[in-house]
């Protein structure tokens, strides 16, 4: 609660890596949740030297660093939701699934980040266990993208059917919902499956044929993470997050001599009476 406003506040806390591009990791999550009007903390887990060519160099922080963070937060001003990113290492993902039992949290959303789209490897191969087993059990919504769905399940998704699959493989893991994200699909439209446990709900949009894409699955998973500190349902939270990064995407931001960002700023923009654009 803001005290002079009395107004409450949304907080979200991002636990992921820092991109000195900006365009993906704590960078790109920090901007979502500004965006979407939530007050936006972070636990940085590691730094990349990162820019629109790829990812130079990744400087991980000691599990310690991370897990005193988010304590630093949670024994202070607290948070409505929270998000993991590119978390790394096994020892990181113990000490974040430890911390975050010990807190609480229940909306939690994880980004089951692995590969960047450049090829650099953003979690350890011998990680992969411990999401599964310490992480997966506390999500509210992990949402991975095909590669992600196939390394986590262990399975080739060529179809619907093995999406279908995939999810139910991911929510025997514990995980509450399952979002498997279709941003690398082929097709004319990007569809992303929704899996609640029971059933099965799609959302889909028109591919947009661009090259700058850097940074869509954070920024969706951090639209998604806003959505619930504001108290919306999960469905709705997706229905958000998929219009914002629509609109990112659409209005991409043609900087550097690679893959450019999304433009966090286009959705709000959008929303605006066209005299204030
Ligand atoms: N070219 C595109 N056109 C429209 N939506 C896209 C496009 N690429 C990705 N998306 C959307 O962006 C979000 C992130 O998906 P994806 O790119 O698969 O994640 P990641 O960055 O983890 O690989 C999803 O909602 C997906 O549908
Ligand atoms: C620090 C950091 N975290 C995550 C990513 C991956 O971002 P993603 O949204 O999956 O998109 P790409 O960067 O792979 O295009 C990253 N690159 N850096």
């Amino acid at each position: 609660m803001d005290k002079e406003s009395g107004r409450k506040v949304a907080r979200a806390l991002t636990i992921a890596g820092s991109d000195s591009g900006g365009g993906a990791g704590i960078q790109a999550d920090l901007k979502t949740f500004q965006e979407l009007g939530v007050y936006g903390m972070s636990a940085i887990t590691a730094v990349t030297a990162q820019n629109t060519l790829g990812v130079q160099a990744v400087y991980p922080l000691s599990s310690e660093a991370v897990a005193q963070q988010i304590r630093a937060i949670g024994s202070d001003i607290g948070a409505d939701a929270v998000k993991t990113g590119m978390l790394f290492s096994s020892e990181i993902i113990l000490a974040v699934a430890g911390v975050i039992q010990e807190l609480g949290w229940t909306k939690v959303v994880v980004d089951p980040v692995m590969i960047a789209k450049g090829g650099s490897v953003l979690l350890q191969e011998e990680a992969i266990r411990a999401l599964t087993g310490t992480l997966l059990p506390l999500t509210a919504v992990v949402t991975p993208n095909i590669p992600e769905a196939e390394k986590l399940t262990g399975m080739d998704i060529l179809g619907r059917t093995d999406k279908e699959e995939a999810a139910r493989r991911l929510a025997g893991f514990g995980a509450q919902h399952v979002i498997i994200k279709g941003g690398h699909d082929s097709g004319t439209e990007a569809v992303d499956l929704l899996f609640d446990g029971r059933y099965f709900t799609e959302l889909a949009s028109k591919r947009i044929a661009t090259g700058h894409t850097h940074g869509t699955g954070c920024t969706f998973s951090a639209a998604l993470a806003a959505g619930l500190a504001q108290g919306l349902d999960i469905e709705s939270s997706m229905q958000q997050a998929k219009a914002f990064i629509q609109a990112a995407i659409e209005d991409g931001i043609h900087i550097g001599g690679g893959r450019g960002p999304t433009n966090h700023w286009a959705y709000r923009r959008s929303r605006l009476p066209l005299s204030n654009t």
